[in-house]
């Protein structure tokens, strides 16, 4: 018998009341796979890191981590980044890494002392000069840069050492220069650590640089009279080795050119 794959998603589907959002997804992750998922606004894709986050269980199917069934509730397994607001904008960078190290070892104080807390902050600051903020400890989230709070949300997430990144426009928001800073930042930390990641994006060529494997979601099916009765699918699953990377002409145009519309609404 052939050994399960590090993610497993079998015949999911999601209903929100009588609106289906996602229909019959399955596909299997191998550890370390960088997943950039595309597709319409609203068919589904934070639907989806929502349900591998364990935020939500699907309506049907389920979802294996190394073959086990994911626990209910999100854990430190997991990591997420949303393209704003991932980070507690009353405490200073440093406590806002800090943090994820002290609150599960002192539930009930919530703050480490002494050595702990020292070495908690350590390991925080050290991460954060990675992430290139180790001149901004003492700061607040609003006397950064967007940049910078991403910068900020990608080491509070990675302080708590997850296996998998799910990361939901994260560069959305920003300027064209710092996006590229943002690809060689997290190509880097990807290379360094070797966690599997799911990206969404709206910018195909992003998916198609950053990603080893892009995943196309779409509605197949539609009944004008029943608008909400079919959800996405994943329609399309390309590998993208070095070789294919930005190779946004695998796709049929129409496609890209939808999605490109939809990127570009977005950023109007
Ligand atoms: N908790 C919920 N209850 C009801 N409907 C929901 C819920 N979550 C999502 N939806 C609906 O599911 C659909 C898919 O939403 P989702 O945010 O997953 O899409 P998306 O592809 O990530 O969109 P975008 O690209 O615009 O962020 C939308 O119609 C949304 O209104």
């Amino acid at each position: 018998m052939s050994a399960l794959p590090f993610i497993r998603v079998s015949n999911i589907w999601q209903q929100y009341g009588d609106q289906v959002v996602l229909e019959g997804l399955s596909l299997d992750i191998a550890e370390g796979e960088f997943c950039t998922l595309v597709g319409a606004s609203g068919c589904g894709k934070s639907t989806f890191l929502r349900l591998l986050l364990g935020q939500e269980r699907p309506s049907k199917g389920r979802i294996l981590l190394s073959g086990t069934p994911l626990a209910d509730e999100p854990d430190a397994s997991r990591g997420v980044v949303f393209q704003r607001y991932s980070v507690f904008p009353h405490l200073s960078v440093l406590d806002n890494v800090a943090i994820g190290l002290e609150l599960p070892r002192a539930p009930l104080l919530g703050r480490l002392l002494g050595k702990a807390k020292r070495e908690a902050r350590e390991q925080a600051a050290a991460m954060l000069a990675r992430v290139g903020l180790g001149h901004a400890l003492d700061k607040y989230p609003s006397q950064l840069s967007g940049g910078m709070q991403q910068r900020l949300a990608i080491a509070q997430a990675l302080i708590m050492k997850p296996r998998i990144l799910l990361l939901d426009e994260p560069f959305g928001a920003l300027d064209p220069g710092i996006r590229k800073d943002m690809h060689g930042l997290l190509l880097e930390l990807w290379n360094e650590t070797r966690l599997t990641v799911f990206m969404v994006t709206h910018d195909l060529s992003e998916g198609f640089s950053l990603g080893t494997r892009l995943l196309v979601f779409d509605k197949v099916r539609h009944d004008p009279h029943a608008p909400n009765a079919f959800g996405a699918r994943i329609t399309y699953d390309i590998p993208l080795n070095s070789g294919r990377r930005a190779a946004i002409e695998l796709l049929p145009t129409h496609l890209v050119d939808s999605l490109q519309a939809d990127h570009q609404g977005a950023q109007a």
